[in-house]
């Protein structure tokens, strides 16, 4: 992997004078400190004290927490050579520097996707980009719209939870959509490589934080709505409401919105940009532009193909490379933000068909071989993901279905017993374990889950409790014969987890693989 902060930012730093961002943004933001002559250069820009370079705007945001101003002697020992903030960040920044311009303007975190683009000279305008936003299923159909991209592109960028890549280098991504100077730093990157398409997700954090301001995407697809994340937007209306921030002119040329549950119909109709609707379910009755039929799941576990059928009545078939149901919803909604994008309905067809894996969505890690059990790795996180993941591993499940799952920490509490519902309606042996627990207690976690669990198997039949997580996994992976499958779920492509406050590397592939290679050393040292 590139460092990251190398590929971040353009290789050829813009060189951009303070007084023309006056200039450009005039009627938005005024100067109102430092030496009046200053007039310095920029050459980048940063939200993070941390991640200030020498030549950076620091954007001193007001947060949920604290007050990015209150990190700006950080930011100016770093070599920040101006700040831009809000009033309140003003006083702050007067306290600690009089040599510094400081910029103010009433919400600076709305205002600094337009100073990102107009810093890095607009990179997007040069680029193909798509979003797709969504509770579940953004990673997943953000990759299906790559591998299309890169047939008609070659090189493209990827901008998700799993990594942020440009061309064929990669680096982990430390969220799902980057704040707004990494955002355009990367495009400026892409620009600079040639590179011609950009696939990205788009989080509903990201839309209330403006993290994509200043970009206009070219198509943006919406999924699906359902529980997650009640603790930042408040309500589901909260949420909806985030969300729907994407379809409008400012933001996006045009939508595909999946209308299969009533939150996309809405988003549909609400939608100010023009919208292509599509039913992707044999149970929505909706009217649709674009409708998924005679939908069946490869008994292989593999993949599903289907037909589509367009405005005037053209009809594909088609092929989802996963597994599942869902994935025939994620691989529909790719090949009509394709199309949309600029492919032949054909060629994008074609190319979602042959999409690679996908690091942690349904991943197969170990394959059935009549020793060891399926096992799969999977991100499901809301109780209807994890419904579906566990219905699309059924028919590729001859023996009984293991999972082994919990519930994050610091997140809706409210989904933890929904979670072990699902899971208890879905699977055969449960594994209740630890996720990212964060803050908190993880035997208090787990103890909401099994609430849910118990509702469903008020004796626990098949049931266990098992921590750490690591153990979990070996445990499942322990109890299970050829026959069975075990699916991890819940922390998919994930690095690390998150304990009291420490990041530990962790991921739940490796310890499939661990657990498979420890019992093949054991069973070859026996055998000699
Ligand atoms: C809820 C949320 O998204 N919060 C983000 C937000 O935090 P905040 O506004 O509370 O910031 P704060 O901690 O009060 O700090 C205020 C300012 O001081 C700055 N600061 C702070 C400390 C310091 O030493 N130096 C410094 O400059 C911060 O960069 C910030 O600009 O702005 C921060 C700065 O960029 C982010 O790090 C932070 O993401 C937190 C860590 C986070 O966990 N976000 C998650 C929930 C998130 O965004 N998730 C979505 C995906 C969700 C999903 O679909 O699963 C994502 O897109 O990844
Ligand atoms: N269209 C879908 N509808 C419902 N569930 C889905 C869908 N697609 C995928 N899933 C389930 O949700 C999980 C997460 O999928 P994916 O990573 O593609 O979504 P995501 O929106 O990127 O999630 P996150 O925002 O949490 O990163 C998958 O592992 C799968 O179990």
């Amino acid at each position: 992997m590139t460092s990251p902060v190398g590929l971040m930012r353009p290789e050829h730093r813009p060189s951009r004078h303070l007084n023309d961002l006056l200039e450009a943004f005039s009627g938005d933001l005024v100067l109102i400190d430092g030496p009046s002559a200053a007039d310095p250069v920029l050459s980048g820009v940063a939200v993070g004290s941390a991640e200030v370079e020498p030549g950076d705007l620091f954007a001193a945001l007001p947060g949920l927490r604290t007050h990015g101003a209150r990190f700006v002697d950080q930011a100016l020992s770093a070599g920040a050579v101006a700040v831009l903030t809000d009033e309140a960040g003003a006083d702050v920044v007067r306290g600690v520097s009089t040599e510094v311009p400081v910029l103010v303007t009433r919400a600076p975190r709305e205002l600094l996707g337009a100073v990102s683009a107009w810093l890095y000279d607009h990179p997007a305008r040069r680029l193909v980009v798509t979003g797709v936003t969504g509770t579940n299923g953004k990673t997943t159909t953000a990759y299906f719209v790559e591998a299309a991209l890169a047939a008609e592109h070659g090189s493209t960028g990827m901008i998700g939870t799993v990594e942020l890549r440009v061309g064929d280098r990669t680096v982990e991504s430390p969220r799902t959509t980057v704040e707004a100077p990494v955002l355009h730093g990367l495009f400026a990157r892409m620009v600079q490589e040639g590179i011609t398409a950009c696939s990205m997700e788009v989080s509903s954090h990201a839309l209330a934080l403006h993290r994509v301001g200043g970009l206009q995407f070219d198509v943006v697809g919406f999924t699906n709505l359902q529980r997650d994340h009640l603790d930042f937007h408040g309500d589901m209306e909260g949420y909806f409401r985030d969300k729907a921030r994407l379809l409008a002119p400012d933001q996006a040329r045009r939508a595909v919105v999946c209308v299969d549950d009533p939150w996309g119909e809405r988003m549909a109709r609400e939608a100010q940009v023009p919208v292509d609707t599509l039913a992707t379910r044999s149970t929505t009755t909706t009217e649709a532009d674009w409708r998924v039929s005679g939908a069946e799941v490869g008994l292989d576990g593999v993949g599903s193909t289907f037909t589509l059928t367009g405005p005037g009545g053209v009809a594909v078939r088609a092929t989802s490379p996963l597994p599942g149901l869902v994935n025939v919803s994620n691989a529909a909604l790719a090949v009509v933000m394709a199309h949309r994008a600029g492919l032949t309905l054909e060629r994008a067809v074609e190319s979602v068909g042959r999409a690679g894996g996908i690091p942690g969505r349904m991943e197969r890690v170990v394959e059935r071989d009549g020793t060891w059990p399926l096992c799969l790795v999977d991100y499901a996180h809301t109780p209807e993901a994890l419904a579906l993941a566990l219905d699309s591993v059924r028919p590729i499940t001859p023996g009984r279905l293991v999972v082994v799952f919990g519930s994050d920490g610091d997140r809706d509490r409210g989904k933890r017993p929904l979670l072990g519902e699902a899971a208890a309606r879905g699977a055969d042996v449960l594994v209740v374990t630890d996720e990212n627990p964060r803050s908190e207690e993880p035997s208090s976690i787990r103890a909401a889950v099994l609430e849910g669990v118990r509702g469903v198997r008020p004796g626990l039949a098949d049931v266990h409790e098992v921590a750490p997580r690591a153990e979990a996994v070996r445990f499942a992976t322990g109890l299970a014969g050829s026959q069975d499958t075990v699916i991890v779920t819940g922390k998919g492509h994930e690095p690390t987890q998150e304990v009291a406050g420490v990041f530990h590397r962790y991921n739940d592939r490796d310890v499939f693989l661990e657990t498979v290679r420890a019992a093949s050393t054991t069973s070859a040292e026996n055998d000699e």
